[in-house]
């Protein structure tokens, strides 16, 4: 295992985002990591930038590669898996960064039981602030359910999860920089609405979410304690949160990650 390679099969967003982090902090060598997609532009675009090697086939890529990270999306993975099955042996490892994808699926649709590792990351690992959950089939060794970590813990966090939760965990951290932008883009439009301009409001947002997720982590400072400190009585804040009330924010919520949870259920089927 130790002189294979890493396998990547998919090259797009997700795949270039691990494999730039993992190469950016050289915690793998470049040389012996490996992408195979069939869209070969996308696959050359990877090996130009991260300096890794290209797969000409998927049986090119098993045989030299010990560990194959399924990095296409959940539509494509019954032809993937099928693509695969016949250089499969119990010796590969599977790393799946997959929605709804269960390392059941994986065994079965390969039916061999292989060590499947089930990822679920996020797009912040583009600039090494990924938050990644994780968990495993019983038959990975902790060697390599160490160095898969570590590849994911070179561009950022790195938790561990039962793998009951890891549908529920996309609405937590993988899906949801898409509310935070959502998020952003509102406040950025109200803010040039009132007259400042977007380049000045989207720093103060930034800069306002970073230092407030700081807050969050504060020990004993709990996301209730830290509204009131900043809602004055009689102030601005009140008025704002008033109007989120008013429009059940926090049920809004609740139910655009239940939506997101649902379709994880619906593509692993
Ligand atoms: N985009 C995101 O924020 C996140 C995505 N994911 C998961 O990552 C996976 C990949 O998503 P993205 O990178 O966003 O998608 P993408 O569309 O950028 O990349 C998928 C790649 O798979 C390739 N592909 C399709 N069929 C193939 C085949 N038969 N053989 C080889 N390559 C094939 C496509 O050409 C494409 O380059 C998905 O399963 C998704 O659920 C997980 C967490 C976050
Ligand atoms: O939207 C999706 O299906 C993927 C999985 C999590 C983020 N993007």
């Amino acid at each position: 295992m130790e002189e294979k390679g890493l396998g990547f099969i998919g090259a797009g967003n997700m795949a270039g985002a691990i494999v730039n982090g993992i190469v950016g902090t050289k915690t793998f060598p470049a040389q012996r990591i490996y992408v195979y997609d069939i869209n070969r532009e996308k696959c050359e675009a990877l090996q130009k930038k991260a300096g890794i090697r290209t797969a000409s086939s998927i049986e090119e890529l098993v045989k030299n590669c010990g560990i194959l990270f399924l990095a296409v999306k959940p539509q494509n993975f019954s032809e993937v898996l099928a693509a695969v099955k016949p250089f499969v042996n119990e010796r590969i490892l599977f790393v799946s960064i997959a929605a709804g994808i269960s390392t059941g699926y994986i065994t079965g649709e390969l039916d061999c039981s292989c060590p499947v590792i089930r990822t679920m990351p996020n797009t912040p690992l583009l600039v090494g602030k990924g938050a990644t959950a994780m968990c495993k089939t019983a038959n990975v060794t902790d060697v390599d359910f160490q160095l898969v970590q570590s590849l994911f813990a070179a561009c950022g966090t790195v938790t561990v999860l039962d793998e009951s939760r890891m549908n529920a965990v996309i609405s937590v951290n993988s899906s949801s920089p898409a509310y935070i932008y959502l998020f952003a883009k509102a406040m950025m439009d109200s803010a040039v609405g009132q007259g400042i301009d977007a380049k000045t409001a989207l720093e103060l947002i930034c800069q306002t979410f970073e230092g407030s997720a700081a807050m969050l982590r504060q020990p004993d400072l709990t996301p209730e304690a830290l509204i009131k400190m900043v809602s004055s009585p009689g102030g601005t804040t009140l008025k704002a949160l008033d109007v989120f009330y008013e429009h059940h924010f926090e049920q809004m919520v609740d139910e655009a990650m239940k939506a997101c949870t649902k379709r994880a259920e619906e593509l692993g089927k």
